[in-house]
């Protein structure tokens, strides 16, 4: 995109006078785009679970108790929504409830928006890049069919199905997150568990499958990213949300290396290692920057300082 067709957004106060609601408000991704939402001057709106902290403007709602969700959608009665509640750690062992969450969760959702008397401009579901599982192209675009390897990405998948039959009553996007990381991401993702072991000077660190590759983003550009969609995407769409660079495991423990000055030894334990793992996932961000314009990705190196250093 030339720069003088950076859309009108960029910088500006979108939001304001505008409801959105974010599900999963406490969660890793949730924090910061509320911070991204409020200050593109929207008053934001969140649920979190049953029995989690709650404030102004939360709502502690199970999305898997469908009256709730209805009574809360009446209440909060959004302009935009970021459907970003779910289960988001691949290798979680519970598959039930992998499936209830991802899917009927969501289910729950769109039924109580497309209910409600004020219907949303823009409902963003974040979905996962890892629906294209062992894809055979060394950069995923859109049209490179899914291939879902584990429960995990399958649950994904059939939300992007079921959120389809809604398409005709909603404004959805479905998003595709590749990897991305930052301060506040739970420590069993590989990145913050590296960066934690370099930050207690450990010499050494277990491991899985090593011979993985990852198309890594920093959170803070995965929310502008979400703001940008909110505001301008189409509905009826997917997009990836990537920074279009890929890393290698060897690479992201040199990069460590030189951010904390010294080397560790890597170990594979077999725990860790997963049965139905994606070796590769590496974007294109082409379609995603046609509509919402450049995202300026942060070096990972930067984002790794940062996580260290914190
Ligand atoms: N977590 C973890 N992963 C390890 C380890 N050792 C090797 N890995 C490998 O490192 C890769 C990245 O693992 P995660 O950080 O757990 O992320 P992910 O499985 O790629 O899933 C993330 O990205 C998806 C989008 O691509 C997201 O949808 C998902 O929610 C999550 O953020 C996987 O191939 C995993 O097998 C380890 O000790 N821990």
């Amino acid at each position: 995109m030339a720069t003088d067709d950076i859309p009108a957004f960029i910088g500006g106060r979108e939001g304001e006078g505008r409801r959105a609601l974010i599900t999963g408000l406490r969660g890793f991704t949730g924090r910061y785009l509320a911070q991204e939402l409020t200050n593109a001057g929207y008053r934001v709106i969140g649920t979190v679970m049953p029995g989690e902290e709650t404030g102004p403007d939360i709502h502690p709602v199970d999305l898997l108790d469908r009256e709730a969700v209805q009574r809360m959608v009446d209440e909060v009665q959004p302009d935009v929504v970021a459907h970003l509640a779910g289960i988001a750690f691949v290798a979680h062992t519970n598959a039930e409830l992998i499936y209830r969450v991802n899917v009927v969760g969501t289910r729950n959702l769109l039924e109580a928006l497309a209910n409600g008397q004020h219907r949303p401009t823009s409902v963003l579901l974040a979905s996962s890049a890892n629906i294209y599982g062992n894809a055979s192209v060394p950069v995923i675009d859109e049209n490179v069919p899914p291939a879902p390897a584990n429960d995990y990405a399958v649950s994904k998948l059939a939300m992007e199905y079921m959120a389809r039959l809604w398409m005709d009553k909603l404004p959805i996007t479905i998003a595709r997150p590749f990897n991305y990381t930052g301060i506040g991401q739970a420590e069993n993702f590989l990145l913050p568990k590296i960066v934690s072991h370099f930050r207690r000077n450990e010499k050494r660190i277990e491991l899985g499958n090593l011979a993985i590759a990852r198309d890594f983003s920093d959170v803070r550009m995965v929310a502008r990213a979400y703001r940008r969609l909110l505001a301008v995407a189409p509905g009826g769409e997917a997009f990836n949300v990537c920074s279009g660079s890929s890393h290698s495991l060897a690479n992201l423990i040199d990069m460590m290396s030189e951010i904390a000055g010294y080397h560790i030894d890597v170990q594979v334990n077999p725990a860790f290692v997963r049965a139905n793992d994606v070796l590769t996932l590496s974007g294109s961000n082409s379609k995603l920057t046609a509509v919402i314009g450049q995202l300026d990705p942060t070096p990972l190196s930067e984002t790794l300082r940062w996580m260290y250093l914190a």
